[in-house]
């Protein structure tokens, strides 16, 4: 079973960090983090792919069971999950078990991504709780009645993921739901009120090394302005 989380990591955060060992220790298996470079629904990130790449592999330095994976890195265009998966799949082969692990609030949203049915024949989907966006299968139909439609007859206990390769649907139980989120975080920043606790030493002394987030103005483009597709 090979476990893959995407996000914009705009920046990394222990919330993530906590899903990540969560999904890894309830799985059994290995995750991934992939940063993605031109996230789809949002207009720009905050620092550049680069960047975020380089807080991401901070924070996960010599942590048992978790990588980077920065192949969204190397691809022009939006960095669509449907397009990671083709790939991983073509690479892993039409046996091997797959996951790929959301927040609850990504969940709500995935009839909006793109060919976000063919998902499901790709790899499992894994989703845990986050505050303010917890779902169950009442909140599904009242705000995402395709998603709860298509995860209908997929829900299995997260033992059963490495049974089939694609197709299952788990929400994973969590000790506890994780407050973190990277807006907040870049709004403390750039307040100048505490935010270190949210993030490992060594990504908050590279966020100050690198004067990141300071302005809540600066946008840049999700990727690096000279490595542009
Ligand atoms: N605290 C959290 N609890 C549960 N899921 C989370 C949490 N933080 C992030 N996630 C999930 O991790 C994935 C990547 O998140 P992302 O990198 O966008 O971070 P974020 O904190 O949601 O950022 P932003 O606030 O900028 O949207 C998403 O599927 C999101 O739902
Ligand atoms: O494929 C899509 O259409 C799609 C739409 C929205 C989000 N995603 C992926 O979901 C992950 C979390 O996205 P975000 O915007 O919450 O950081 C990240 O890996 C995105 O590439 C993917």
């Amino acid at each position: 079973m090979r476990v893959f989380y995407g996000g914009s990591f705009d920046p990394v955060h222990n919330g993530h960090l906590a899903i990540a060992r969560a999904a890894r220790d309830a799985l059994r298996a290995e995750v991934a983090l992939v940063p993605a470079r031109d996230p789809p629904h949002k207009d720009a990130t905050h620092a550049d792919s680069d960047q975020r790449a380089q807080l991401l592999a901070l924070a996960i330095d010599g942590e048992r069971g978790l990588r980077v994976d920065t192949r969204e890195l190397h691809r022009a265009g939006p960095s669509y999950t449907f397009d990671t998966l083709t790939e991983l799949r073509a690479e892993a082969g039409a046996s091997a078990p797959l996951a790929w692990l959301v927040g609850a609030d990504s969940l709500l949203q995935l009839h909006t991504w793109h060919r976000w049915r063919e998902l499901f024949d790709l790899a499992h989907i894994v989703a845990v709780q986050r505050p303010r966006a917890e779902v169950d299968a009442a909140r599904l139909r009242e705000q995402a009645p395709q998603v709860l439609a298509q995860v209908n007859g997929r829900w299995l206990p997260p033992d059963a993921l490495a049974d089939g390769p694609a197709g299952g649907f788990v929400l994973l139980p969590l000790a506890e739901l994780r407050p973190e989120s990277s807006t907040e975080l870049r709004r403390r920043i750039a307040a100048g009120e505490p935010w270190r606790e949210w993030v490992p030493a060594a990504v908050a002394a590279r966020i100050d090394s690198l004067h990141l987030y300071r302005s809540p103005a600066v946008i840049l483009p999700a990727f690096p302005s000279s490595d542009r597709p």
